[in-house]
């Protein structure tokens, strides 16, 4: 039978601030800032490195490595190859953010040898895990066309085939290594509305699965986290220029007790 059972979302939250991982980022030109300044309010710290000559060095320096490949260039892509091996090297673990995959054949091809370094998780929207898993889904750029529900399939493919994590995100998030799927019903449709915002959630898994912390439930803690941020942000902003300020101060207040309260996981 499937073991449905999973751990409360506060301890992770707890580990995760008292290690204040080193978090390596080859994000995009949009997300830099945001991403930073995420991780820095969660209690984590950022580094964007993507030189050629360095990343393999700073990777191996880092407690873990996101990729993301919103605004790649040839360049960009050997840099991100050379990252994921000097962490996996390490020993330490990488996220994949595939945004806008389906969109283009360079981006395509991009992720599929990155794909072959087994990321220890992937996080996308629901259009980009279709595209990323073969389906043919292009999205809108780098926003989801296609239901959560409909990128479940994919998911689990996409985590058997890399023996990895796999979160869809959306209104309701989708979690699963393969096997189980879990359901994180924390967020607000605010954040839909401001840039980056699923990209800087790349940096809070990644600062949340160091530390050899297992890749499932600190993923979903992760989730929880953001959305339960991203609800209370959203009752103290009227649109989203606020809400992007209220949210970098609720991750950052944010206590494990508070998280364990507002956590929505269940099985799916
Ligand atoms: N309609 C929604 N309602 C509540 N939360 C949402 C909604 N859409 C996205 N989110 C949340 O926003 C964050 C970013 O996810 P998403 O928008 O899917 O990423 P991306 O920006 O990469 O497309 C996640 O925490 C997700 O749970
Ligand atoms: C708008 C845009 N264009 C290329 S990358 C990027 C940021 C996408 O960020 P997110 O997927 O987190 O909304
Ligand atoms: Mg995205």
């Amino acid at each position: 039978m499937e073991d449905t059972r999973h751990d409360p979302a506060g301890p992770y939250l707890a580990q995760m601030r008292a290690q204040a991982p080193l978090v390596h980022n080859i994000t995009n030109f949009v997300a830099m800032n945001t991403m930073a300044n995420v991780l820095l309010a969660a209690g984590a710290s950022p580094a964007m490195v993507h030189a050629r000559e360095e990343v393999a060095e700073f990777a191996a320096l880092a407690q873990a490595l996101t990729v993301n490949v919103g605004t790649i260039d040839p360049i960009w892509a050997e840099a991100m190859e050379q990252a994921a091996q000097a962490i996996r090297a390490a020993g330490r673990p990488w996220v994949l953010d595939p945004v806008g995959v389906g969109a283009t054949r360079f981006r395509r091809a991009v992720c599929d040898r990155l794909l072959r370094l087994r990321p220890d998780v992937i996080r996308g929207n629901a259009s980009e895990i279709l595209a990323l898993a073969g389906g043919g889904a292009t999205g809108r750029g780098a926003d989801s066309a296609d239901p959560v529900e409909a990128a479940l399939e994919a998911a689990r493919d996409l985590a058997r085939r890399t023996g990895g994590v796999v979160a869809v995100s959306g209104p309701v998030d989708h979690v699963t290594d393969g096997t189980q799927v879990f359901r994180v019903a924390n967020g607000h449709p605010l954040m839909t509305r401001v840039t980056a915002l699923g990209c800087a959630l790349n940096g809070v898994i990644a600062a949340f699965v160091a530390d050899d912390r297992p890749a499932l439930p600190a993923t979903l803690a992760a989730l929880a986290y953001y959305g339960a941020a991203g609800e209370h942000a959203a009752r103290h902003a009227s649109g989203p220029g606020g809400f992007q300020i209220a949210f970098l101060d609720a991750l950052h207040a944010m206590t494990p007790d508070q998280l364990s309260a507002a956590a929505r996981i269940s099985a799916a």
